[in-house]
């Protein structure tokens, strides 16, 4: 998958197709409400079974009933590429598993 530079404007329509996901800075990022605190401990898991798998790892913050996930490319200098999107993509189909809005 490419690791190439991603532009501000591919990003923003991109993430037009993530709900809740936005462009913060050189980041997407998207902080995911669940119904308890080990929800939140157990999506917080699973994100990290998928970053695992995709060799590619996001700032990943679990709160009292919040996961909180800011991510772009180490490798692209810090700037989002496919890989962010890929990992927001298996996130998001993830999360409503776990009863995560
Ligand atoms: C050596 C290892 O494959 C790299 O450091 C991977 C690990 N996870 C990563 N995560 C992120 N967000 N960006 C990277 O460039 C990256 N690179």
């Amino acid at each position: 998958m490419s690791a190439e530079p991603l532009s501000r404007t591919e990003t923003e329509h991109r993430l037009e197709s993530l709900p809740g996901w936005a462009l913060e800075g050189d980041r997407i990022t998207r902080t995911y409400r669940l119904p308890s605190h080990l929800a939140a401990a157990a999506l917080t898991m699973h994100i990290a079974r998928i970053q695992e798998e995709l060799n590619h790892h996001s700032e990943l913050t679990l709160g009292y009933n919040t996961v909180a996930l800011s991510v772009h490319t180490h490798d692209a200098g810090g700037a989002v590429t496919e890989k962010d999107l890929e990992l927001a993509t298996r996130v998001a189909a993830a999360a409503p598993d776990h009863g995560a809005v």
